[in-house]
């Protein structure tokens, strides 16, 4: 095997609580994450040398600073021979969306090349690789829908309620850092048990960055106002993205006809099972 291609699933945070801040000044969150059926698609192409190119490259992002390649370099010191890949990337996710994108893209590149480079470490090994690109990586590597605790690391698989969703992106990049910094978010909210979570479920989940992404973005609270208006609505991490869920498809598309012009929106179905697992057979 020398080719492979990929999916790089969108993420939703069902629901997300901040529960504390660490002494390093990263925060304890509790959250519940979900997998879309849509996302980016790598391609990996294996080279005899120990050359890694990315294309095409992303708009203000350096190559050497892409999740994709910086996962390849973490990848290559596990290997005891040269290894090299061209990776290609069909980039459909917006970044700063909330939706994991660059997360996702980081954790389909260290499944890939692990296979494509005979390296076989485990998901295991590839979630602690993973943790060391960013929060979100982890869930992404393990590939099922899952309770989180920690700095989002910390995982039990979970089967979530499987609706269709409108996601929209009102055109803006949230900067996460600057939601995390900001003054007036708060970070004490009570941790509660997994099951009582499940047990609330969606009527009742929310997402406790949402009230300071929508003064610090008016553009998201634009996005929140109007879709809350046709279906229950939340922001997904610390957005751009808002989403609502749907009983159906046909839901689904007649709220995507109408969506304001400006902004961006798809549909798609909730996944337990991440589409990179599934396209692996590794369920
Ligand atoms: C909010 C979520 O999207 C929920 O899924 C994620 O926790 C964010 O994950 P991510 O984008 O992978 O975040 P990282 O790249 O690890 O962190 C970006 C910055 O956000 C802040 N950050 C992130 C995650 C976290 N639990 N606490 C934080 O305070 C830190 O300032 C960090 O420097
Ligand atoms: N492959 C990549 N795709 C997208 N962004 C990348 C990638 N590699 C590095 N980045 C950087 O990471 C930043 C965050 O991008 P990403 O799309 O993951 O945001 P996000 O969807 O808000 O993530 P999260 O929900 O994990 O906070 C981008 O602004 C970009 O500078």
């Amino acid at each position: 095997m020398t080719v492979l291609t990929l999916p790089a699933p969108a993420k939703l945070n069902r629901m997300l609580h901040i529960t504390g801040r660490r002494g390093d000044g990263y925060h304890e969150l509790q959250t519940l994450f979900q997998f879309l059926d849509h996302g980016d698609t790598l391609t990996f192409q294996l080279r005899p040398d120990s050359e890694v190119t990315l294309f095409p490259s992303l708009a203000g992002v350096a190559d050497e600073d892409n999740l994709i390649v910086r996962a390849a370099r973490l990848l290559q010191h596990h290997s005891q021979r040269p290894v090299g890949a061209d990776i290609q990337l069909r980039k459909q996710l917006p970044m700063g969306g909330g939706l994991g994108g660059g997360s996702s893209d980081a954790a389909t590149a260290l499944l890939a090349l692990d296979r494509l480079w005979e390296l076989d470490l485990g998901l295991d090994r590839l979630a602690e690789l993973g943790l060391q690109l960013g929060a979100d990586v982890p869930v992404f590597v393990r590939g099922h829908a899952a309770w989180a605790e920690g700095i989002g690391e910390r995982l039990v698989p979970v089967d979530l309620d499987t609706p269709w969703f409108v996601v929209v992106h009102p055109g803006i990049e949230v900067s996460t850092p600057r939601v995390f910094n900001a003054p007036q978010l708060t970070r004490d909210t009570p941790p509660i048990s997994m099951a009582r979570a499940l047990q609330e479920g969606p009527e009742a989940w929310r997402n406790d960055c949402q009230s300071t992404v929508r003064e610090l973005y008016p553009e998201v609270d634009d996005a929140l106002n109007w879709l809350s208006g046709v279906a229950p609505t939340l922001l997904t991490g610390t957005g751009a993205c808002v989403f609502c869920r749907l009983t159906n498809a046909d839901e689904a598309s007649s709220i995507l006809s109408r969506v304001r012009s400006g902004w961006t929106a798809f549909m798609a179905r909730g996944c337990n099972t991440s589409p990179l697992h599934q396209a692996l057979g590794l369920f």
